[in-house]
């Protein structure tokens, strides 16, 4: 089942037509890559997805609701999170209070924050959920640690962290791999998997086909602004990778 649709989606940036009716179906706990040469529009196709740019024409529908150039507070707010391909945590707090800042909780609004019992019950779920969360990506030995003492591929796990403390339905990856050693990059994809088996749906931008081919299970190839191929499934894939447009523009690249 579809979990998000865009349709035909348009954005130009001056003359530049960096998405051209780019339309594509994300379905729900399923992993679906985009690829694409530099230039083709993926980022472009997530900002818009994610609120952060606003499209010229076109939709974007999320469990059958329009959500189309609305801000990225209000799409957050439907259950989508993004991640960026450089991770933007704050470096001098630790890797716990990472976690614990990106969920927004009740202490924080001040009339709930004079309810300071129910506020300390709250924190302490918070704490508990986001070391379990550390845990499961295996950081909780760093849990004291300043982020800034990371290295990049603990940063994109912390990143992923940071992501489901927010509780998501999709996850938008914008490169989550990039730069990690090839052991570290397959334990981020494992995780991946176990978060689409847990419930979760995600959409992802990567390079790196090597590493992270046996873990999709949809692929989109954009070009141009446009979708030029896509497929679903091993065989499907394979499909696709081996079409003659596909293989074109990336030796063109
Ligand atoms: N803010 C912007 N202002 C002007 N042009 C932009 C802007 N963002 C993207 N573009 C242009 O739009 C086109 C699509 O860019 P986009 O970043 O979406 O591609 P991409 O497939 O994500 O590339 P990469 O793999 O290099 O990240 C490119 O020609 C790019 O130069």
């Amino acid at each position: 089942m579809a979990l998000l649709r865009t349709e035909n989606l348009s954005k130009s940036f001056g003359a530049v037509r960096a998405l051209d009716n780019a339309s594509i179906t994300v379905d729900e706990h399923a992993l679906t890559l985009i690829i694409g040469p530099n230039g083709s529009g993926k980022s472009t196709l997530i900002n818009v997805i994610s609120g952060f740019l606003k499209a010229d024409s076109g939709k974007v529908v999320f469990e059958g609701k329009d959500i189309t150039n609305k801000s990225p507070n209000e799409i957050y707010s439907y259950g989508i999170v993004r991640t960026f391909q450089t991770p933007q945590p704050l470096k001098e707090m630790t890797v716990l209070e990472n976690l614990l800042i990106a969920e927004r909780h009740v202490g924080e609004n001040i009339r709930t924050a004079l309810n300071y019992k129910k506020w300390l019950r709250q924190e302490e779920e918070l704490v508990e959920r986001a070391y379990g969360l550390l845990k499961f990506l295996k950081l909780d030995h760093l849990w004291d640690h300043k982020a800034g003492s990371l290295s990049g591929g603990q940063m994109k796990l912390l990143e992923i962290g940071r992501a489901l403390m927010t509780n998501p339905k999709l996850i938008v990856m914008d490169e989550p791999i990039a730069g990690v050693a090839p052991g570290l990059a397959h334990e981020i994809f494992n995780k991946l998997v176990e978060l689409k088996k847990q419930g979760i749906t995600l959409l992802i931008i990567e390079h790196r086909l090597d590493i992270v081919l046996k873990y999709i299970d949809y692929l989109y190839v954009m070009f141009n602004g446009r979708v030029i191929a896509e497929g679903r499934g091993e065989k499907e894939i394979e499909r696709v990778l081996s079409d003659p447009k596909v293989v074109e523009v990336y030796i063109g690249d």
